[in-house]
């Protein structure tokens, strides 16, 4: 025998939705149609550079919930924060998207492109064939040392500076200023732009 369908409050399979749950679905919701833009960095000092920065903006551009907005012209940088002449230099680029997925979401994807293209971490800045760095995420600041919202270096590295600002002139590095006043505060020695190559925008 089959029982009747009770709706409502007197259904026990029914449970009531606690207050807080709401807010959090609502909150998701938003997001949805709400997204958000973020700027990530793209390095590479090992291997084919031009070719895995590609790869970089493309898998960026396949992760469901994301859409690249903007690619930077390449630059080649010497390697900051090591001894110089220590490590091969960098090609470096910065994308420009917008996201339906939360910060978290996002750096486990960029920890995901980076593991593709063979990243390993042996040495604190040591070389590597990708890095893909959050530089910022629309507003949020945050000081969880597993996602440091804005990146915690980014305003003083020309390598991530001048590509962004090339992008987006007005863009300003939540709770820094501007990026042109920051770009005009570091060196701009050994960063270099390289315009015979090119990262193409995915269609
Ligand atoms: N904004 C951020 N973007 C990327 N990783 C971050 C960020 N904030 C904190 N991290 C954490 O930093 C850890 C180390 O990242 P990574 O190995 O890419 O550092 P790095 O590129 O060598 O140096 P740097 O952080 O100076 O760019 C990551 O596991 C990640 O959890
Ligand atoms: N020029 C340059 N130097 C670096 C870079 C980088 O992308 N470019 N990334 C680093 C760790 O994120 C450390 N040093």
């Amino acid at each position: 025998m089959t029982r009747p369908f009770r709706q409502g409050h007197s259904d026990p399979t029914v449970q009531p939705v606690p207050a807080s749950v709401v807010e959090q679905v609502d909150a998701a919701d938003t997001t949805l149609s709400n997204p958000k833009w973020a700027v990530i960095s793209i390095g590479s000092n090992l291997g084919n550079r031009l070719e895995t920065l590609q790869g970089a903006v493309d898998a960026l551009e396949d992760t469901p919930g994301v859409r690249v907005k903007a690619v930077s012209p390449v630059y080649e940088t010497e390697p900051w924060g090591v001894e110089p002449g220590s490590q091969p230099s960098y090609f470096n680029a910065v994308v420009v998207l917008k996201t339906t997925l939360p910060p978290s979401s996002l750096l486990e994807r960029a920890h995901a492109v980076e593991e593709a293209f063979h990243r390993v971490r042996e040495e604190r800045w040591g070389p590597r064939t990708l890095d893909v760095d959050i530089v910022a995420y629309a507003g949020v600041t945050s000081d969880d040392p597993r996602l440091t919202l804005p990146h915690p270096r980014a305003h003083e590295r020309a390598f991530v500076l001048a590509p962004w600002h090339d992008v987006d002139p007005q863009a300003q590095l939540p709770g820094r200023g501007t990026v042109a006043d920051l770009l005009s505060a570091v060196t701009r020695e050994g960063v270099a732009p390289r315009a015979d190559l090119e990262l193409r925008l995915p269609e």
